[in-house]
């Protein structure tokens, strides 16, 4: 399993005395190459359980595995170095930098790595071919459709070879053209890369796409089925 989550508690502060209860006793897992689909109401906890499996937040209790590291044994550095190395985040919005290019932007990773970007330019150019965006390696965000920049973000996300891949609501803001796109791109890379996906989604394609559906009620997991 590259992504584990066993028993999961998380609260957030509430004023000065109360907490509440965002994620409560979640377990899922997600193997490489599957796609694994969080949906539900607002408030029911999804983004808490991304940033979790993301080694964002550190949950109150439970277990956090990521890509075989126990996720609680490590400090501050190694959890950072692990999200770094392992974890691939695509958000709702694109999060591009307005004067990089498609390029820059994807090797912006390796930048913030340490490592020599003329290095992976190849790589970058590749990953850019197979999001579909091989003419436009050197648009900057403004030159980009919504959908393209969506694509540069997933290309970003999956630079560091990552064996996980978290994304919140990649498809909501698209059209539903543009995200049925997306979804068969997704989860065609999930499997090319043999990535652990893990989707907040409320896509009816996504969800009907997906290897396994979690859906969470009032942070925790009401239903799990698996999709195929
Ligand atoms: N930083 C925070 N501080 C305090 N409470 C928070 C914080 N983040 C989330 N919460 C609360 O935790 C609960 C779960 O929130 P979360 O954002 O994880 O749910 P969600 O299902 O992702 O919601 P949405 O679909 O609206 O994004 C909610 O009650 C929310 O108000």
């Amino acid at each position: 399993m590259s992504l584990v989550l066993d028993n999961v508690t998380l609260t957030y502060p509430d004023g000065d005395r109360d907490r509440v209860l965002a994620v409560d006793g979640v377990s899922l897992s997600v193997p490489r190459g599957r796609l694994v689909g969080l949906t539900g109401p607002s408030g029911c906890g999804k983004s808490s359980v991304l940033s979790v499996a993301g080694t964002l937040i550190t949950p109150d209790s439970g277990h956090v595995e990521v890509a075989g590291a126990t996720v609680e044994d490590l400090d501050a550095e190694d959890r950072a170095r692990l999200r770094r190395e392992q974890v691939g985040f695509v958000f709702q919005h694109d999060n591009l930098l307005p004067d990089l290019t498609a390029l820059e932007q994807v090797l912006l990773p390796v930048h913030l790595a340490g490592g020599r970007p003329s290095r992976h330019r190849a790589r970058a150019r590749d990953l850019l071919a197979e999001v579909g965006l091989a003419d436009a390696v050197d648009r900057r965000p403004g030159q980009l459709s919504g959908g393209m920049r969506q694509r540069v973000n997933i290309a970003r996300a999956l630079m560091g070879e990552p064996a996980v891949l978290l994304a919140d609501e990649p498809t909501s803001a698209l059209d539903s053209h543009r995200a049925a796109e997306m979804i068969d791109l997704l989860v065609r890379l999930v499997s090319e890369h043999d990535v652990a996906a893990l989707f907040v989604t409320h896509d009816m394609r996504a969800l009907d796409d997906a290897d396994e559906v979690v859906r969470m009620l009032d942070g925790q997991v009401a239903e799990l089925t698996h999709a195929r």
